[in-house]
């Protein structure tokens, strides 16, 4: 198993307080999720002081906007080194093929990952922005046209794995936030699923923020989920 399946989402207003949490985190039990509010606080730099401590970063800025908008800012995020990046699916299909191109101007480029529908909205609130057709319908359709502008995964939920992964096989790449441990507050995710969950129904990556970084003590709790995780895979 992926020792580091679990991405710690950095969600904090300032770069001392998240590297006072990173300082706490074991790199080789986990990678670290740089969010908008981490980043529009405190700019690149931060990216650069996570890798020299030894951690592979998701920056998670969800980039949607034209193409060419989004083409030049993936290719910025892809000059930082980082190791996984995002764009949102409904951007389009010109959106996400200029995206994947910009990506590959690095050497090693980051893994080009495409939103779906956010944890926190479920069929009620798709209704009201207009969309009919419920979360199922949308992950499975965004998910297939990320799939053929040649991104490497999407972002979703783990509920909706199972079929993600059924019509994209197993070289598709499935994040899952949305997660939370038993006895949790879902607070304001709308599709919750538990670690070993997650794993047993196909996720690839667990992205984790409030319940680990808000617990009482990060580092066990961290070390409980990875845990969970090599017994779900031992039973797989
Ligand atoms: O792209 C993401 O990481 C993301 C997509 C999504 O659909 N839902 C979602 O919650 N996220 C991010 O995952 C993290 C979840 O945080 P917690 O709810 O505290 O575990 C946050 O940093 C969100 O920005």
């Amino acid at each position: 198993m992926d020792n580091r399946r679990v991405i710690v989402a950095l969600d904090f207003p300032s770069a001392d307080e998240a590297l006072a949490c990173a300082a706490r985190l074991d790199p080789r039990l986990c990678r670290v999720k740089v969010g908008k509010e981490l980043f529009v606080a405190t700019g690149p730099a931060l990216i650069g002081k996570l890798q020299e401590r030894g951690f592979e970063v998701f920056l998670d800025l969800k980039f949607h906007d034209i193409p060419n908008t989004v083409a030049g800012a993936c290719k910025a995020a892809a000059a930082l080194g980082v190791w996984m990046v995002n764009v949102h699916a409904s951007g389009g299909e010109a959106m996400m093929r200029a995206a994947r191109d910009a990506v590959a101007s690095v050497t090693k480029p980051p893994l080009l990952i495409a939103v779906t529908i956010l944890t926190s909205l479920d069929d009620d609130s798709l209704r009201q922005v207009g969309f009919a057709d419920g979360v199922r319908g949308r992950v499975e359709g965004l998910s297939r046209l990320a799939r053929e502008c040649g991104l490497d995964g999407v972002v979703c939920s783990a509920q909706e794995a199972p079929w993600v992964r059924a019509s994209a096989g197993t070289t598709f790449t499935l994040v899952t936030p949305g997660i939370r441990l038993e006895g949790d507050a879902k607070a304001d995710q709308a599709r919750v699923v538990t670690p070993p969950e997650a794993l047993r129904l196909g996720a690839d990556y667990l992205v984790i923020g409030r319940s680990v970084t808000r617990s009482e003590d990060p580092v066990a709790t961290l070390e409980a989920i990875h845990r969970s995780l090599e017994e779900e895979s031992r039973r797989k």
